[in-house]
């Protein structure tokens, strides 16, 4: 059943958009009608209640949810959102999205997805710590180093990851147990290179797909919408290629300025204010116009439903690098590949978050460190190769790069279904 409230990014339902997603590739490659069903359904939702006392000594009782879409190929992986407005939809999209982004990356995991519904900007740092504990503490059955391992999402961090990886630790055999999470802070088993993963694997697609168009990136311009861990980086590493970033965005409102604005300039200047809105010598525009700036390669980094059917035939970008997950809907996806927009789509753009947890994981399990630049190279080479395999996909099926990608993850699980033997 879908559940009707409204979701982090409005009132889109995302849960329909994955299932939509999942309908078109599975009608590509003639996907039977079984396993079409075990996909479209998580095989496991939990949703817990969350009692925490507040500084005030009130007690507030949250709700939290863990999505376990499909562990074919491995333990179910994902992160954890924290956001007034999550829904269990949402999550359950999510979750799907990760079953496909790992398979895309070629990586041994499954998809899963977890969420808060709280507004961590009006929480002291007490208060998060005692629900993210109590949260740790609800899901601790369900996940672990070989079944589920969370990371961090919109509004969750190294220190959420901490908190748990300690409660996890203190209740699953009392010894440190680093490998249950990832995207942990460096001290505590964290890996070099996974805070600028997402953005670097999106600077490293951009890259490729410049060659593609054959766009010259000392001349490409780039807007930015969501200036958090994502779009930080994405925007500094594409700008390090010799773009120029001329507008930004985040959830106080976005800045243009047709000159340029450097990125650390940008940065320091959301770390001083707490947004981008009033950066010196930029006008100030909204999260609407910014998608429909006048630039070469846009960059949604926010949230979900962002592109739509309203809005895509007026993108002007040539191409679109989705760092958010679910930010263009089915039907705009359509619209844009008509319009000759080349849509490099999250499960694909965004996947270096998820290949550098994947290293993490692999370095806590041997107590290994590698270093930032052997980090890095691996990103490399791996999504350089999951986005020459979409392309060929691609060009093979006649369909947008979604499509394609959707179609090559569907491929690779539903192998490892069969193989397995997992039938309904
Ligand atoms: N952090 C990671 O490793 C990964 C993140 N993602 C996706 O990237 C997107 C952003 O996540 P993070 O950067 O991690 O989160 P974050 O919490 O670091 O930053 C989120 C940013 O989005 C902005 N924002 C929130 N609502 C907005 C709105 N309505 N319009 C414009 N901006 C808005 C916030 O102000 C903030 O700057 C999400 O869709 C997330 O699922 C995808 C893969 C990995
Ligand atoms: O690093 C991870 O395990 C997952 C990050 C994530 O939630 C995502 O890719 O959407």
């Amino acid at each position: 059943m879908l559940d009707t409230a409204k979701s982090s990014a409005g009132s889109i339902n995302p849960f329909e958009v994955a299932l939509k997603q999942l309908d078109e590739a599975a009608k590509l490659i003639k996907l039977d009608k079984g396993l079409h069903q075990v996909l479209a359904n998580p095989k496991r939702v939990l949703t817990v209640s969350l009692p925490v006392k507040m500084d005030n000594g009130e007690i507030r009782v949250f709700t939290g949810f863990r999505s376990q879409h499909n562990d074919a190929r491995g333990p179910y992986k994902g992160g954890i959102r924290y956001h007034p407005q999550v829904t269990v939809d949402e999550v359950k999209a999510l979750s799907m999205w990760m079953t496909w982004k790992c398979a895309v990356a070629d990586i041994p995991y499954g998809g899963g997805k977890g969420g808060i519904i709280c507004n961590p900007k009006e929480m002291s740092t007490s208060e998060l710590e005692r629900l993210t504990r109590r949260y740790a503490y609800a899901i601790a059955d369900i996940i672990g180093p070989h079944t589920d391992i969370p990371a961090p999402d919109v509004y969750t961090g190294g220190k959420e990851m901490a908190w748990i990886m300690d409660t996890y630790s203190a209740l699953k055999g009392n010894y440190v147990q680093p490998e249950v999470i990832t995207g942990k802070p460096i001290a505590i088993g964290g890996s070099l290179g996974r805070n600028e993963a997402t953005g670097r694997g999106l600077a490293f697609t951009v890259r490729e797909a410049a060659k593609k168009l054959k766009i010259n990136m000392k001349s490409a311009t780039v807007a930015v919408q969501g200036f958090g861990n994502a779009g930080q980086f994405a925007s500094q590493l594409v700008e390090e290629q010799g773009a120029t970033v001329i507008a930004a965005s985040d959830s106080k409102g976005g800045v243009y300025n047709k000159a340029g604005m450097k990125v650390e300039a940008l940065r320091k200047h959301k770390e001083k204010t707490g947004s981008v809105v009033g950066f010196p010598g930029a006008k100030s525009i909204s999260n609407e116009e910014l998608l429909e700036t006048d630039c070469t390669i846009l960059i949604p980094a926010a949230l979900e439903n962002q592109i739509t059917a309203k809005n895509a035939g007026k993108i002007k970008a040539k191409l679109v690098a989705e760092a958010a997950n679910g930010p263009t809907t089915p039907e705009a996806d359509d619209i844009l590949y008509k319009n000759k927009v080349l849509t490099i789509p999250d499960i694909l753009a965004n996947g270096g978050g998820v290949t550098v947890s994947y290293f993490e994981w692999l370095q806590n399990l041997r107590r290994e460190y590698w270093s930032e630049a052997e980090v890095n190279e691996r990103l490399d080479r791996n999504i350089t190769k999951s986005f020459l395999d979409t392309y060929t996909t691609s060009e093979k099926y006649g369909v947008n790069m979604r499509k394609a990608s959707t179609v090559l993850a569907v491929n690779r699980v539903v192998e490892a279904i069969q193989l397995r033997g997992l039938w309904p």
